[in-house]
């Protein structure tokens, strides 16, 4: 039978010791409901001798009825010189009500003598006293034993001393920690084995990245017999993070066999990582193992016609079991698996040896060359390959465009764009006004098109980005637009290359809205509406 590992998540306590995280108890409320159906053993919600925002949650922390996590509160050991009756920190965890305290206390002496500024005596009675305080009131105690290793590299003998006490007053788990993050996974192996044949109470460990070796360091602990590992979603946590607990959990459950939370739970791990990651305003990197967008994303031809004839060739698992999906990126490293893939994907029927295929991937690699970018530019990219399939009925076609910008000394700057298609056989014109030329043009181009496709008025522009490409060229420089559209059910995005910035933002607009009208018919305006609606009769 598989040996249970119990998920400690800290990303509530340590998590918001990282930089520029700052939650609110609705953030962690919502995130501890998500922690709850993710399945992990504990939620570590704060610290309440800290704040009252801490203390707030875990007054409000039952209205969640949370079905698989024990909540615990975080403190330190009684101060020093004082009595545990008295002391803040922990009557604040006994007052919020928890099953469960997890306290940190000091097993480096060097630490004892600068951080607390003690003897190695009080230290030890101050680890005693808090322990028993808590078990003494009915709590579960998790005793965290800071700087654990780096402890017992200094003094292994006093290192030693400090677990045995919190032993000795009943604690139920003790958490080595690697608090400076320093350690190397042989050094965590080796000093988890000794400390396995010196104490029965169970173990769990506490890694910290600072070396990136967070995750690497809690296997490490738990091949060598730790069953608790504490840790924090996305890695989040003090200077450079935390173990991640999206790629323990993983490891620990696909890789080395042990159990950690269900099959069904460990399939919305990518949800729960991006969920986290929104609300704590944190970017979640594409290459994130296991659950970033990119974890699954083949770039190579090389890569994308193996994966095309058996997904294992490239895939160390199947991304489904985590909840994230296999993706095909088209550049100009794409060989035309790369095309066959996407065409499947858009249920287009055509195969690779056909000529058409290798033209497109020729314009492509060319168009690359030039500036564009598809990777970032799914919209534009489809309907390249719908062009060359011969599956595109354009909805419109430009005759022309103009923009003016007039600025004068002493009023402010008017933007004006006209724009005159062909839509349904038909000419129409439209003028229209924006705070940019940008907005101008979207204005017109949307006047224009609103008459046929009513639909478009759901279709708005949620982002727009500029990039140079030739920097030594400056003002002749080529540029790169990049348009982000939403209909709020999806997205989209779209590109433009061009030497003239308005060029480049007119063809990724357009491309938005083409896109946008893929499949959509046209409406018939009634006679006597034509010429209100912008139509010119010829
Ligand atoms: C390894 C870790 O991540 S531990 C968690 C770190 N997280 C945080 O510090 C976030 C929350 N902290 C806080 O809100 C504040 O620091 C508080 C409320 C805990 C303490 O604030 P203050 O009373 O103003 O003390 P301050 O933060 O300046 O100094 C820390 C004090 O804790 C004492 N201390 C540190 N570790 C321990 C310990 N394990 N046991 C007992 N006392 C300790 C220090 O000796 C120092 O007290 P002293 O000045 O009397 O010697
Ligand atoms: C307890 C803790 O957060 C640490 O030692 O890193």
């Amino acid at each position: 039978m598989a040996t249970t590992v119990k998920i400690f998540d800290t990303t509530l306590r340590d998590g918001t010791q990282g930089e520029g995280i700052s939650l609110s108890v609705e953030d962690k409320m919502k995130i501890a409901r998500k922690l709850d159906s993710l399945g992990v053993h504990y939620i570590e919600g704060g610290w309440p001798g800290s704040n009252n925002k801490d203390i707030e949650f875990f007054n409000r922390v039952e209205e969640l009825e949370l079905k698989n996590a024990k909540v615990t509160a975080f403190g330190s050991t009684r101060r020093k010189d004082t009595l545990p009756e008295n002391d803040l920190n922990l009557n604040r965890i006994l007052e919020v009500g928890v099953p469960v305290a997890t306290i940190f206390g000091k097993s480096w002496d060097f630490h004892v003598h600068q951080a607390i500024q003690t003897t190695l005596e009080e230290n030890l009675a101050m680890i005693y006293d808090s322990v028993k305080y808590l078990k003494s009131n009915g709590l579960e105690v998790i005793y965290d034993a800071e700087h654990f290793f780096d402890g017992y590299k200094n003094n292994a003998e006093y290192a030693l001393q400090t677990i045995k006490k919190a032993e000795e007053a009943g604690a139920d788990w003790i958490v080595l920690c690697d608090t400076n993050g320093g350690s190397m996974p042989h050094e965590i192996s080796q000093i988890v084995t000794v400390v396995k044949q010196t104490i029965s109470t169970p173990i769990g460990i506490h890694a910290h990245n600072d070396c990136e070796l967070g995750v690497a360091n809690s296997l490490s602990a738990v091949m060598a017999g730790a069953t608790q590992v504490q840790g924090t979603i996305n890695g989040f946590g003090e200077r450079c993070g935390n173990a991640n607990l999206v790629s323990v959990i993983p490891n620990l459950q696909l890789k080395l066999g042990y159990e950690c939370i269900g099959a069904e739970q460990l399939a919305t791990l990518s949800t729960v990582a991006r969920y986290v990651s929104e609300i704590a305003n944190m970017h979640l990197p594409v290459n994130q193992p296991y659950v970033g967008s990119a974890a699954f994303a083949h770039k190579g031809g090389i890569h994308v016609s193996a994966i095309l004839r058996n997904s294992s060739t490239y895939e160390h698992i199947t991304p489904e079991l985590v909840g994230n999906k296999q993706r095909v990126l088209v550049s100009e490293l794409a060989g035309q698996s790369n095309l066959v893939f996407k065409a499947q994907e858009l249920g287009l029927d055509f195969d690779n040896d056909n000529q058409q295929t290798k033209k497109l991937i020729e314009q492509i690699k060319d168009m690359e060359h030039q500036g564009y970018q598809f990777e970032g530019a799914d919209a534009t990219l489809e309907l390249l390959i719908r062009d060359a399939y011969g599956k595109l009925e354009e909805a419109f076609t430009l005759e022309s465009l103009k923009i003016m910008v007039v600025k004068t000394a002493d009023q402010p700057v008017v933007t004006e764009a006209i724009v005159k298609l062909k839509v349904n056989g038909e000419t129409v014109y439209n003028a229209a006004e924006g705070n940019g030329p940008v907005n101008a043009l979207d204005n017109a181009l949307r006047k224009c098109l609103m008459q046929y496709y009513p639909s478009l008025q759901n279709v708005h522009l949620s982002d727009y980005k500029v990039r140079v490409l030739d920097e030594k060229d400056t003002t002749a420089a080529k540029v790169r637009v990049l348009v982000e559209s939403t209909d709020f059910s999806s997205s989209w995005s779209t590109v433009g290359v061009s030497g003239n910035v308005i060029e480049a933002s007119w063809d990724a607009l357009v491309d938005s809205f083409r896109y946008a009208l893929l499949g959509q018919s046209c409406t018939v305006v009634p006679d006597e509406h034509r010429e209100r609606v912008g139509l010119v009769n010829h």
